[in-house]
């Protein structure tokens, strides 16, 4: 028998908390929050809006993870949407998981109420039931991690965020997974540099790949990203959009930071 890897072990724990919240609220009951919730902000067009004078930022709320444990300790999800706001991030990402990364639904509501950016519910995505969940906590876009669904729940899941009008983020970390991607709708395709069984992070994934992802699609580069210089080596290789988390969440100063790392982009013009 193999040893169950990082993404087997979440998608174990993942199904049982889908199945749990079902029994305690059948869907349609989701449903209707999910209507009754504000409407969605634009995620990709505000990206592709960003782009055209400088970078796109998808600045993350995570309070910790599987590679780094705890990453912030004073932990305000709506000062720190706040402080993102100010420093110039375009959209929000917020973790919603709790076993792996002490997120919570909660802290999505939190940050998108403080301020009008666009917030992704980051999450491990198996069934249309949590994205009925997602809008109804009021995101406005999903993520679909291609190593961790089949090609059929890939696109049920997207289908599902096109029915409450979101976005998909779909996250890719090699040419298979690129591949597979390609076949859906969705004009955002995250490549993530971090290996999520291993943690190895390296910006070379963004390097390689990027040169498959066809030029109508927005490349949204994930992980390792720490300094303008970061940022600046990866538009060369396509990517004008960036997904941040854990360099930010360090700073003393997250809005001075996220202001500095977005300084002086290279060769603004979309993506
Ligand atoms: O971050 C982890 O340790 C991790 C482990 C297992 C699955 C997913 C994981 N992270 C999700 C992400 O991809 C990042 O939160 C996101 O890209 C931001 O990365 P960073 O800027 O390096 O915090």
């Amino acid at each position: 028998m193999t040893t169950p890897t990082i993404l087997d072990k979440i998608k174990a724990y993942k199904l049982e908390e889908i199945a749990a919240a079902k029994a305690a609220h059948p869907l349609a009951e989701i449903e209707t929050l999910a209507h009754e919730a504000p409407h969605v902000r634009p995620f990709s067009d505000a990206l592709l809006k960003a782009t055209k004078t400088g970078y796109g930022l998808i600045a993350e709320i995570k309070k910790a993870s599987p590679s780094k444990g705890l990453i912030r300790a004073d932990f305000d999800p709506a000062a720190l949407a706040q402080a993102y706001a100010t420093g110039g991030a375009t959209c929000l990402s917020v973790l919603t998981d709790t076993p792996s990364f002490q997120g919570a639904p909660d802290y999505l509501e939190q940050a998108r109420n403080a301020c009008d950016l666009p917030v992704l519910r980051k999450d491990f995505m198996y069934d249309p039931y949590q994205v009925a969940e997602a809008r109804a906590w009021g995101a406005d876009c999903i993520l679909i991690i291609m190593a961790s669904v089949s090609d059929a729940q890939a696109l049920e899941l997207e289908e599902a965020a096109t029915h409450w009008g979101m976005d998909a983020l779909i996250e890719v970390h090699n040419r298979a997974e690129l591949d597979r991607a390609n076949h859906l709708k969705s004009r955002m395709i995250g490549i993530n540099n971090r290996d999520l069984n291993t943690f190895e992070t390296t910006l070379d994934t963004t390097r390689q790949l990027s040169k498959f992802v066809p030029p109508e699609r927005m490349i949204v580069c994930e992980s390792g990203l720490a300094t303008p210089e970061d940022l600046a080596d990866m538009a060369r290789y396509g990517a004008r959009t960036f997904l941040i988390g854990e360099t930010l969440m360090r700073a003393e100063d997250v809005a001075q930071a996220t202001r500095n790392l977005l300084a002086n982009p290279l060769t603004p013009g979309g993506f």
